[in-house]
């Protein structure tokens, strides 16, 4: 596949910022961030939101950062160091997300803002564990997907915020359809839970047209924190200036190569694997 452009050694990067939380098994959350954009060649700034207990086989509990402190987290690497684009995963709360928006006005972050944001509304884990309080939804819908340049749902994180199931290509539209109405410039209907299909195709939309991204299915159980990998990656392009749709492109074959490199690790998922080019 063809990578992002690379600094020479000793320039500064292009910087990339995550907000979200630490997931302690090392495979999803700001893990899978900062070690994709690294594995990307880009900078990866950190706004840490909630903390989780968490490995292969579950979450077992999570710890808020208080709200202030996530915003200031933003606030001093965006006055500072600067970032080409953002992406937010975990949230966790309704306060928390009032914080991150509210900041994100602040400092240009946000579609039709300066910086663009890639907003991944992690709800659950994969194991159906919470990572998002269920009244946070509402603030999911009406304060953060509006800022968002493209928003990233996976098929249960699309029921939850717009109550449609997704079955076929038809209500994969619907669904992004309805994401685009509730504010998000783009929105992407992930289509790695639908398993009716011998392809893997996400469904991107802008409110006019609907382009897909397929990939052949690949057999693994080990695919914690694709979301996540796909997401930071977009985000990563988009901080070298690619339009969303190449940048869109751009992740899902770098997701693709992920899960393809993808290996065991505990009893549970194990986790798509941002280090394929290390490994042999
Ligand atoms: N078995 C698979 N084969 C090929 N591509 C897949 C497969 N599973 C997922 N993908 C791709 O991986 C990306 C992430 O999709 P997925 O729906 O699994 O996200 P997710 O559920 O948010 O991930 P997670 O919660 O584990 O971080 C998408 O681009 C999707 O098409
Ligand atoms: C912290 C965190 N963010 C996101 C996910 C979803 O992959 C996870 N399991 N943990």
């Amino acid at each position: 596949m063809k990578l992002l452009p690379l600094t020479p050694a000793g320039q500064t990067p292009i910087r990339a910022l995550t907000i979200a939380g630490t997931d302690s098994g090392g495979g999803a959350g700001i893990q899978a961030d900062s070690r994709t954009m690294a594995m990307c060649g880009v900078h990866a700034c950190v706004a840490v939101a909630a903390v989780t207990v968490q490995n292969s086989v579950g979450v077992s509990g999570f710890h808020e950062i208080p709200p202030e402190i996530v915003a200031d987290q933003v606030r001093v690497v965006v006055s500072d160091i600067g970032v080409g684009a953002a992406k937010t995963g975990m949230l966790a709360s309704t306060t928390i997300i009032e914080a991150v928006a509210a900041v994100a006005a602040e400092v240009g972050i946000g579609r039709d803002r300066p910086i663009p944001l890639v907003v991944d509304p992690v709800c659950a884990s994969m194991h159906g564990d919470p990572l998002l309080h269920e009244e946070a939804l509402d603030a999911v819908r009406n304060t953060l997907i509006p800022a968002a340049t493209v928003v990233t749902p996976n098929l249960d994180e699309v029921r939850l915020i717009t109550g449609i199931e997704v079955v076929d290509d038809k209500s994969a539209r619907q669904a992004a359809e309805a994401l685009h109405a509730l504010g998000a410039e783009w929105s992407i209907v992930k289509g790695g839970h639908l398993r009716t299909s011998e392809l893997s195709t996400d469904l991107l939309f802008d409110g006019d047209r609907f382009l897909e991204f397929s990939s052949a299915r690949i057999d693994t159980g080990n695919d914690h924190g694709g979301g996540d990998t796909l997401a930071a990656a977009i985000t990563c392009a988009l901080a070298h200036g690619y339009s969303v749709p190449d940048a869109v492109a751009f992740g899902k074959e770098w997701v693709t190569k992920c899960l393809e490199a993808s290996y065991d690790l505990g009893a549970g998922h194990g986790p798509v694997s941002p280090l394929w080019r290390l490994q042999v």
